[in-house]
């Protein structure tokens, strides 16, 4: 007999609220990113069909579902990384902060500044620490020594990468472990100063100890950014999420506060795929 899905979780759900990292009232927040009756393909295959969602700001929004739902695809509409695709093309409008982003006279430069990417697999450039964290100010034209120090800084301290690399700015990315690798990512991703974080399934490629390390750091991000997260593991869906959507088949099947999709789906495919029944 599996455990019924409102006890599964409800240690996750429990220790959020005692400790002070309940999740957020997301229906009562402000939106961020509006998305409105989304369909989407690749060629002739529609990846995703008739998605509307609402993502608060300053929250964190959980994509969940097997693999080959469209997740990532969801994800990379949201900065428009599914252009960079041959022969893509949607329907259906993303508001970011009211305005289509897919609108005619929107500056691509400007929205993947506003919205940043951290990938799975963590992508340092060859370089030293210090390059990687002001690669995006340099190319946007910023060459004062002093306020590409100052960036430096602040943007290891967000990422919680500095005292463990302060000493070592001006050695190779290449070094560094693979947490802190994907730290020095963040680093990079927070050095342009943008709005939201994208995130596809950055801890999966990561140990315990590191994976405890990101989430502790989405934790602290989301005061200031917008975060979406793509993951497979359900319990950190769980402990790091204010509201959580479930893809299925390119369709989104459910969306909600991670409180009710963690302990009380409406739907019954939600609860299958949260308690290991399919997927
Ligand atoms: N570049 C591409 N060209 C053609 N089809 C693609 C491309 N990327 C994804 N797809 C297809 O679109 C569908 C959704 O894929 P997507 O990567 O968005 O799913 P996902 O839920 O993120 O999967 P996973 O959890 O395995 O990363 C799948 O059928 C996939 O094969």
């Amino acid at each position: 007999m599996r455990e019924p899905v409102s006890r599964l979780y409800s240690d996750i759900i429990n220790e959020r609220s005692t400790s002070g990292r309940g999740s957020l009232d997301v229906l009562n927040s402000r939106p961020k990113f509006e998305a409105r009756n989304v369909n989407f393909w690749y060629h002739s295959k529609q990846a995703l069909f008739d998605i509307s969602v609402v993502i608060p700001e300053r929250s964190v929004l959980a994509l969940i579902g097997p693999s080959g739902c469209g997740k990532s695809t969801f994800l990379r509409m949201l900065n428009r990384m599914n252009d960079l695709i041959d022969g893509t093309h949607h329907q259906g409008q993303i508001r970011l902060d009211g305005r289509d982003i897919y609108g005619a006279e929107v500056n691509m430069v400007d929205l993947r500044r506003r919205v940043g990417m951290v990938f799975q697999k963590s992508n340092p450039f060859p370089k030293s620490i210090y390059e990687n964290v002001v690669y995006g100010p340099r190319v946007s034209g910023e060459k004062d020594p002093s306020k590409l120090d100052y960036v430096v800084e602040k943007c290891l301290k967000q990422a919680a990468l500095w005292d463990e690399v302060k000493d070592r700015l001006h050695s190779s990315a290449m070094d560094l472990s693979g947490g802190q690798q994907q730290r020095l990512c963040i680093a990079r991703s927070l050095a342009t100063d943008p709005e939201v974080l994208l995130m596809d399934e950055p801890a999966s490629a990561l140990d315990p100890k590191s994976t405890n390390k990101i989430e502790d750091l989405i934790f602290e991000l989301k005061s200031q950014y917008t975060i979406v997260i793509v993951t497979h593991n359900m319990q950190q869906a769980a402990r790091v999420s204010d509201s959580t959507a479930f893809f299925f088949e390119g369709k989104m099947i459910e969306f909600g506060s991670t409180n009710m999709i963690f302990t009380r789906p409406h739907q019954k495919q939600t609860e299958d795929y949260i308690t290991g029944r399919f997927g």
